[in-house]
């Protein structure tokens, strides 16, 4: 019924994950509800690392930034990719070595570069512009930047436009015909030490041969800073691998993007005599399955569409309502029936758009059911809002029979969190 989801299954028509009923779960922590399994969330991990024994791994942070789950990423060997100062924090809490993390991002503040500088990781230097920055600051901090080169390698990664990165007309990189040239003038700055390329060409990428463009990109870019004396000892291919969203899809592995890759790199390397550090940054394909949403019925509406209303919203996963996405669902507390009924499932949020799935087979809803969402696991809670005035929700971790809080539910103090109204306003 899961096809390699072997961290889900079904008892007396409930659904499980791991050996933990979900209807218990819901009824013990209450609904919206993250719950992720950490059994599935290690063996997403090891499969890359034997896919890849010899690359290093880190972990897309934006993908889901909860510490537990960080904490199990850091010691099945991962490093990460961070986007932010508040991304750093997170990540060294984690207890991540400074080695393997990389501060990526197109607008970096000075007060990001001073963060990262301080902490010694590596950068990603996404302009001409941010190098000449990144070097002042460096060494008015008497230090050096180790960085890479964001590349923008103009390959089509086949998916939605609003997660496609490696387009000429994206924000991100490099043009590759630039490179070389930035390589040879970040090589003179007082500062700054570069030591490799960095790409990333969009997510959700169902296809390997992108990967395999890109790929040849990278070395084809190599081969330019090589004959301008450069020094390239990382080469970061960025994360995308996609998931099987919908049942009957189907998406490579990370051994299939082995496949793809590494006879491209490993060969044009060879020619040129240099064995740089290849790294990944997969996030998705590390967390998104391991993860489901249960959520509960609050009105079932038959009126022109069958409606059924849930206490998560976009607020909860904005994935659908940001890119039409697809998360399968099934009712948590009646699991094994056939769907009786055709629903659109909208949340409780104040805009038409607020819709998680359309013309679902469900058997016949009523108040109290839990429906869960499937793969909600990466772009799932790190995208949530407070919008409408909702607290965002609880997320737990199962291991087995048991579980743990790893994030407590929001009350509406949260919602006040930060706010002040200036004294003159008060009478
Ligand atoms: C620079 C970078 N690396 C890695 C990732 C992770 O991508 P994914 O979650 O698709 O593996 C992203 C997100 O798209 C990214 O922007
Ligand atoms: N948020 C997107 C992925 C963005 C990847 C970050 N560059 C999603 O849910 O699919």
């Amino acid at each position: 019924m899961f096809g390699s989801k072997d961290h889900l299954t079904t008892i007396d028509n409930h659904l499980y994950i791991e050996d933990v009923d979900c209807c218990r779960l819901a009824a013990e922590e209450g609904t919206p509800l993250y719950v992720t399994s950490e059994r599935r969330l290690r063996e997403n991990i090891r499969r890359y690392h034997r896919a890849f024994p010899d690359a290093e791994k880190y972990f897309a942070v934006k993908a889901n930034g909860n510490l537990a789950i960080l904490q199990v990423a850091a010691q099945e060997g991962m490093g990460a990719d961070i986007f932010s100062a508040g991304e750093l924090s997170l990540v060294r809490l984690a207890g991540i070595p400074r080695d393997m993390i990389l501060f990526n991002g197109n607008s970096k503040s000075e007060k990001d570069h001073i963060a990262a500088l301080q902490a010694g990781v590596r950068i990603s230097v996404d302009s001409n512009e941010e190098l000449e920055h990144l070097a002042r600051t460096a060494r008015n901090l008497d230090s050096e930047a180790e960085i890479l080169f964001r590349v923008n390698p103009n390959v089509s990664p086949k998916t939605h436009p609003k997660i496609a990165t490696g387009l000429r007309s994206s924000k991100f990189g490099i043009p590759a015909e630039q490179v070389a040239g930035t390589y040879k003038r970040a090589m003179e700055l007082e500062g700054i030490k570069p030591v490799g390329l960095h790409c990333h060409i969009g997510s959700q990428i169902l296809d390997t041969a992108p990967f395999a463009e890109a790929a040849g990109r990278m070395m084809d870019i190599t081969r330019a800073v090589v004959a301008e004396g450069g020094n390239v000892e990382r080469i970061d291919l960025g994360g995308g691998l996609g998931i099987q969203y919908q049942p009957d899809s189907t998406a490579p592995l990370p051994s299939d993007l082995a496949k793809a890759v590494l006879p491209v790199i490993q060969d044009s390397c060879r020619d040129m005599g240099i064995f740089p550090q290849l790294i990944l940054e997969p996030g998705r394909s590390i967390v998104a399955d391991s993860t489901i949403m249960l959520t509960g019925v609050n009105v079932v509406k038959r009126a022109h569409v069958n409606f059924v209303a849930v206490d998560a919203g976009f607020n909860v996963l904005a994935r659908p309502m940001l890119y039409d996405s697809y998360h399968h669902v099934l009712a948590a507390n009646r699991a094994e029936e056939q769907g009786e009924e055709t629903y659109t499932i909208v949340g409780p949020i104040c805009e038409t758009g607020d819709v998680l799935a359309r013309d679902r087979r469900l058997p016949r809803l009523v108040r109290g059911d839990t429906l869960a969402f499937l793969d909600a696991g990466a772009y799932g809670f790190s995208m949530a809002s407070q919008y409408n005035g909702q607290p965002r929700p609880a997320e737990v971790l199962v291991s087995e029979d048991r579980w743990e809080l790893i994030r407590h539910r929001e009350d509406e103090s949260a919602l006040l969190a930060g706010q002040t109204i200036p004294s003159r306003l008060m009478w």
